[in-house]
């Protein structure tokens, strides 16, 4: 019998470099209401147990119901699920996708009950989500659990992960294009500009609270105050400017700074900071004339990206009399959907760690997470799958 990753998982290792025969890849989504009646049942599934003030649901709701009460995240995975299908198909690799949410239809425990219907065992789990914290990792880690629970579905069907793929070439490809393209395109709107010191490139991802981003990333690796989380954004931000000005032969330093939006607790919790806006009213009186915003913590042009980023950062870079550009997430960029199925057929194949790509010198991540790894000190220990058993 071949070793599945739960045998490497259990033997202590972060890593599997052996073959597993998957039956089919469980495509994790965050989910999002389809109309007006779904957004206030939506909000209260994202934040149950969370301490948000009823303010903040109520101030978010507004975004929604702007955008017809329709989050446009599920059609987006609906499009990333059919362009790895498609990409699938192409390379003549025989591995269904079913496509579950935490927060909203379909969720992972449909998911997961049809996938054993269809008579699948093993099952190789991509979040939409590419950086390490309880959020954006183990939070869908332990939904998969609650999945397996509340389908009775526990023993019977075995959920891996993929790496978190933050410095993966097919999710840093379309930010270097991006920004490539943006500063290309400010070079020619804005005349005489400076790029060394009138332009700022703003690499924007989700604030999330102090303490969650301390405990991300295993603990045994000391990531400082911002955890792995911030760690990560970090060099990918380095790796990305580095490729775009040897790209556009720039020889001087393109200013650029991680910035953070769409923070929701109380304001008595400490968030990661600074706030994208309060950064960019700051950008004036240092002689800025133009900012390149970069969704670099996100997936898709989703809410947080259409409202805070598109609505509420542009307008204030309107207001500080900036010329702006907001580039695109990686969405269904080709490099994005193969560099996708790539980190499948990593773990599929066992493919050595010392043949995976990865841009940063913080990669190739785990496969498996230790325990402990970004868990919530808010909520508690709750089991959580794809990980090492405590
Ligand atoms: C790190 C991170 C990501 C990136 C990783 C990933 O993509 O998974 C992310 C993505 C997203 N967040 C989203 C929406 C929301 N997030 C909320 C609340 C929160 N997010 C948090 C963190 C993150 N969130 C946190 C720490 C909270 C506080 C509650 C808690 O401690 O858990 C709330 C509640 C209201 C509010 O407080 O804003 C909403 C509605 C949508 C869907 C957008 C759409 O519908 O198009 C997406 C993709
Ligand atoms: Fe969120």
């Amino acid at each position: 019998m071949v070793p599945g990753a739960t045998e490497a998982a259990r033997s202590g290792a972060p890593f599997v470099e052996t073959a597993v025969d998957y039956d089919a890849i469980l495509l994790a989504g965050f989910g999002g209401p389809e109309g007006q009646d779904d957004v206030i049942p939506f909000l209260r599934n994202v934040t149950r147990g969370r301490g948000i003030p009823e303010e903040r649901l109520e101030e978010v709701a507004v975004h929604y119901r702007h955008h017809g009460g329709v989050s446009p995240i599920n059609d987006q995975n609906r499009e990333l699920k059919a362009a790895l299908e498609a990409e699938l198909a192409s390379r003549g690799i025989d591995l269904p996708v079913i496509w579950g949410n935490r927060n909203w239809d379909p969720y992972l425990r449909d998911a997961v009950q049809e996938a054993h219907d269809r008579g699948y065992r093993k099952l190789i789990a991509i979040a939409t989500s590419a950086y390490s914290s309880f959020s954006s990792c183990r939070q869908y880690r332990e939904d998969f659990a609650i999945a397996l629970d509340e389908t009775g579905l526990e023993g019977k069907i075995e959920i891996d992960k993929v790496r978190q793929f933050f410095d993966h070439p097919g999710f840093v490809t379309p930010f270097i294009e991006g920004v490539g393209d943006a500063l290309a395109k400010i070079v020619q709107d804005v005349r005489d500009i400076d790029l060394a010191t009138e332009v700022k490139i703003l690499f924007a991802t989700h604030s999330i609270p102090s303490t969650d981003a301390v405990r991300s990333g295993p603990a045994e690796r000391n990531f400082g105050e911002g955890g792995a989380y911030a760690a990560q954004h970090l060099a990918v931000a380095e790796v990305v400017m580095a490729a775009v000005q040897q790209e556009l032969a720039i020889d001087q330093n393109v200013p650029w700074e991680l910035v953070y939006q769409s923070r929701s607790g109380p304001p008595s919790m400490p968030w990661l900071e600074p706030d994208i806006n309060d950064v960019i009213e700051e950008l004036p009186a240092t002689g800025t004339r133009a900012v390149v915003i970069v969704p670099l913590g996100f997936m898709s042009d989703h809410m947080e990206v259409l409202w805070d980023l598109d609505n509420e950062a542009t307008e204030s870079a309107t207001d500080a009399g900036l010329y702006s550009l907001r580039v695109p997430t990686p969405g269904t960029h080709h490099e994005f959907v193969k560099g996708l199925v790539d980190l499948v057929l990593e773990r599929r194949d066992g493919v050595p760690v010392s043949e995976r790509p990865a841009m940063t010198d913080l990669g190739p991540w785990y496969d498996v997470c230790r325990p402990g790894c970004c868990e919530n000190v808010r909520a508690g220990f709750k089991p959580a799958l794809a990980g090492i058993a405590p």
